[in-house]
Order: C-alpha cells, then sequence, then structure tokens
C-alpha cells in the first residue's frame, strides 16, 4: 500500500498541513508508534490486532471450513465487525461461490432471501463475539428454522465463530456445532484479518494464505516515522486535518469490487475514532458513479471534508469498440480502465484545484494480497490516529444505550421520554 499526501498539505489545500507541521507531528508519532509496538508485545485489548498476520492460524481455519467446502454459496449472519471484514473480502475478491450477509434486521428482507437461496447447497457461517447480540441470534433463530423447514439438517452446514461464552456459544454446545474462536484482545471491527472474516473468505475459495501475507508486509513497514510507514502517514493526516475542520472523511474507491471497503472503514473509523467530540464522520463514495451524484458538493459545497481516494495501479481491464461517434473521439482506441483512471485523476486534480484536501491510496492490483495489506494498513491508521486523538480507541460505549433501551422497549418498558414528536401529515 502506498499514500500520496501532497494535496493534503497547505501548498494546496485549505485545510492543509504544513511541513514544518507534519516534521513535528512525526515526533508524536514515534512515541505514538513505541505505545503500539509495547501494547502488541503485551497482546493488549486492541493493540493485538495488529499481531494477527502472525498468528491467525490459516490452517485451522480451512480444516473447520472443509466439511463446508462444496457449499454453492456461504450464509453469513453478523453485524458490523463480525460481517463487514469477511464482506471486504467476498466482494473484492473471486470467489467459487456467492456470499451473502444477513447483517441488518429487515424481515423483508430476511424473508426474500431464504425464498430465494438453495439452503441444501448454502453454508450457514453465524458470528458474534461477544455471542449476545440480537441482530445476529434473531436471524440465526430465523434462519436456522428456514433449513429446517426447507428439510435440510442445519447443524450439518453450521459454523459458528464466537468467543468462549455468550447465547451463541451455547447454543454452538448445546447442537454439537463446529466453532471457531474470536482470537483474545481483537475488537470485532479489527478481526477481519482472524477466523472472523478468513473463514468466509476460505469456504468461497479465497486465497487466505495470500491475505495474511499481504498484511504481513504492511505490519513490517511499521515504524516510528510516517515518513516511512503509509499507514501512519494515514492515520496521521486524517487526524491533522481534523483537527483543522476538515470533519468528514469521503472514503472512494475506484473499482466497484471495493466498495464494501469503504463500508468496513467507516465502521472502523467511526466506532475507534468518535469519541469525546472528535472524530471524522466516514462517507462511503465510489468513482466513477459518485462523480455523478456527490462531486458537485465535494468541490464546491462545505469546505469540511478530506476526499480518500482508493486506486489500483493494474488490473483487468476491457477494450472500448470503436463506433467513430461525433464528439466522442477520445473514445477510440480507449479501454474503460483508461476511462475510469482518467476521471480518477481529473477528480482528484479538480479536487486540489479548490483547495480541497484529497489523499490518494495505492494498491498494487485488487489481489488478496492488497487487499490484506490495505486492511491491516488501515488498522494500524486508525490505532496510530487514535494514539494521537487520546481516544479510547478500541471500546464503543455510545453504541451500548441504545441497544439496551431497545432491549427493555422489546420487554414492554413504556416508550420513551427522551424524544419529542412533532409530527406533520396531511390535511
Ligand atoms: O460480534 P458481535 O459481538 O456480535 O458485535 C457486533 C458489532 O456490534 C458492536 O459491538 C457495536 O454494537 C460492534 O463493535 C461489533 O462489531
Amino acid at each position: 500500500m502506498d499514500i500520496d499526501i501532497g494535496n493534503a498539505l497547505d501548498a494546496v489545500a485549505a485545510p492543509g498541513v504544513s511541513r514544518e507541521y507534519l516534521d513535528r507531528l512525526d515526533r508524536r508519532v514515534a512515541d505514538a508508534h513505541e505505545r503500539i509496538e509495547r501494547g502488541m508485545a503485551d497482546d493488549e485489548f486492541g493493540y493485538a490486532a495488529l499481531n494477527l498476520p502472525e498468528r491467525v492460524d490459516t490452517a485451522a481455519i480451512r480444516d473447520a471450513v472443509a466439511p463446508l467446502a462444496d457449499s454453492e454459496a456461504v450464509l453469513t449472519v453478523g453485524i458490523g465487525g463480525s460481517a463487514l471484514g469477511a464482506a471486504t473480502l467476498t466482494d473484492a475478491l473471486d470467489t467459487d461461490g456467492e456470499a451473502y450477509y444477513l447483517d441488518n434486521v429487515d424481515p423483508a428482507q430476511v424473508s426474500q432471501l431464504l425464498d430465494d437461496l438453495d439452503l441444501e447447497s448454502t453454508a450457514l457461517n453465524v458470528v458474534s463475539r461477544s455471542g449476545t447480540t440480537a441482530e445476529t441470534l434473531a436471524n440465526f433463530l430465523v434462519v436456522r428454522e428456514a433449513y429446517a423447514d426447507a428439510g435440510v439438517d442445519w447443524t450439518e452446514r453450521t459454523l459458528v465463530t464466537t468467543g468462549d461464552s455468550g447465547n451463541l456459544r451455547d447454543l454452538a454446545d448445546e447442537h454439537d456445532l463446529p466453532v471457531l474462536p474470536v482470537p483474545d484482545g481483537v475488537p470485532g471491527r479489527f478481526s477481519a484479518l482472524s477466523t472472523v472474516g478468513l473463514a468466509p473468505a476460505a469456504i468461497l475459495g479465497i486465497d487466505i494464505e495470500s491475505v495474511v501475507t499481504g498484511a504481513s508486509a504492511e505490519r513490517e513497514s511499521l515504524s516510528g516515522s510516517l515518513y516511512e510507514t503509509p499507514a501512519y502517514a494515514y492515520g496521521a493526516i486524517t487526524y491533522a486535518l481534523a483537527a483543522r475542520g476538515a470533519n468528514v472523511n469521503v472514503v472512494m474507491p475506484y473499482h466497484e469490487t471495493l466498495e464494501t471497503y469503504a463500508e468496513w472503514y467507516a465502521q472502523l473509523s467511526a466506532e475507534s475514532l468518535g469519541k469525546d467530540g472528535l472524530g471524522q464522520t466516514p462517507v462511503r463514495a465510489l468513482g466513477a458513479t459518485d462523480q455523478h451524484s456527490q462531486l458537485q458538493l465535494y468541490r464546491a459545497g462545505p469546505n469540511d471534508k478530506l476526499v480518500t481516494f482508493v486506486h489500483a495501479r493494474d488490473g483487468p481491464d476491457v477494450a472500448i469498440p470503436s463506433a467513430e461517434l461525433e464528439g466522442l473521439d477520445y473514445l477510440e482506441g480507449a479501454s474503460l480502465g483508461e476511462l475510469r483512471d482518467a476521471e480518477f485523476e481529473a477528480t482528484e486534480a479538480s479536487l486540489a484545484d479548490v483547495g480541497l484536501p484529497n489523499v490518494r491510496i495505492e494498491i498494487e492490483r485488487v489481489d488478496a494480497a492488497s487487499v490484506g495489506g490495505l486492511l491491516y494498513g488501515m488498522e494500524a491508521a486508525t490505532v496510530l490516529a487514535g494514539e494521537l486523538y487520546g481516544v479510547e480507541t478500541f471500546t464503543q460505549p455510545a453504541v451500548e444505550w441504545g441497544k439496551e433501551v431497545a432491549r427493555d422497549l422489546l420487554r414492554g418498558a413504556d416508550a420513551l421520554d427522551e424524544t419529542t414528536s412533532l409530527r406533520v401529515t396531511r390535511e
């Protein structure tokens, strides 16, 4: 993974960061790196996630998924970090079958999906680190009943990934289901490179060893200087720009298959850094699609954004057939890849032209190693940013309040008095 932060410097952008400030920040990066290395060495909660490339046991994952290798599809039931890492991998990379995710509680979607799936040939992958997440357990109960109704022994088609305790662990024990452990010290949103993200990828034939190799290369690059560590350069520049008013981070891959990556990063950043009035609001965008949708606002709306482009240098291409259409001479002899890349570079320049800070993250191609490196790099960037902000990167206390209240409502508690209604209806 390479990163170019030139368009976030104050010579180009406002808000922008001066070279002198970056040099000063680099000394704080050195301290933060020491803290991170210490946390990794002691396997402290959260920091332990950055050890995954050395620790993850891909052979054990392959053994656990072997009985499901004949599956034509994998239905993962999980939410947040228990789904998005896997979805990033299975959406980005070629798979031998279809990947489906139930990470929401929408009765219409669940019914439609279950009607459409051939459950006989579908592996059921249930993932919850805590083993107590309401959405995941409710969906699991609905799905397993659908298997039973279809006459399929769901216990033969199910793999569970969870912690040592919790309702999901109890259910797995009760039905003697195969269980992969969520590694100790790894928060859900940092678990893409563990059993959580890699097991469904392995069932679908993804080269998970290469994913880990790519992550290892990024781990090796961690050093005490942002100028030598792409991940830290990203963490540091997002922090510095947020402090200067870039409260929004638009993450805009230029490859359709990386769209889910932007979703994964949104959770990673928002839950890790959105604390104490700090953090950037992550926005998911897709190039070139959103050039024709959101770019107007990015270029001419409030100057409160960083745009992060994600681009692969190489990849498959398709020639555009010649048609000699009037005014479209520039397409003659060009390819779809060339058109996309020209649009990407033009968009980058158009934002620099109005002083909107933007950063380019570049990978070699959208393959297993590069995507593994991207996931690891962004995790390290987020941990570094958390150190610079001084927040508790690995907790998410603000998420818990709503969960408790929803549970109380289901148990029959009175309506809430925290909200106010001013309902407007048609006459
Ligand atoms: O894996 P679990 O425990 O089901 O949690 C799912 C998601 O819910 C959260 O705890 C937030 O509600 C996320 O941090 C996590 O990724």
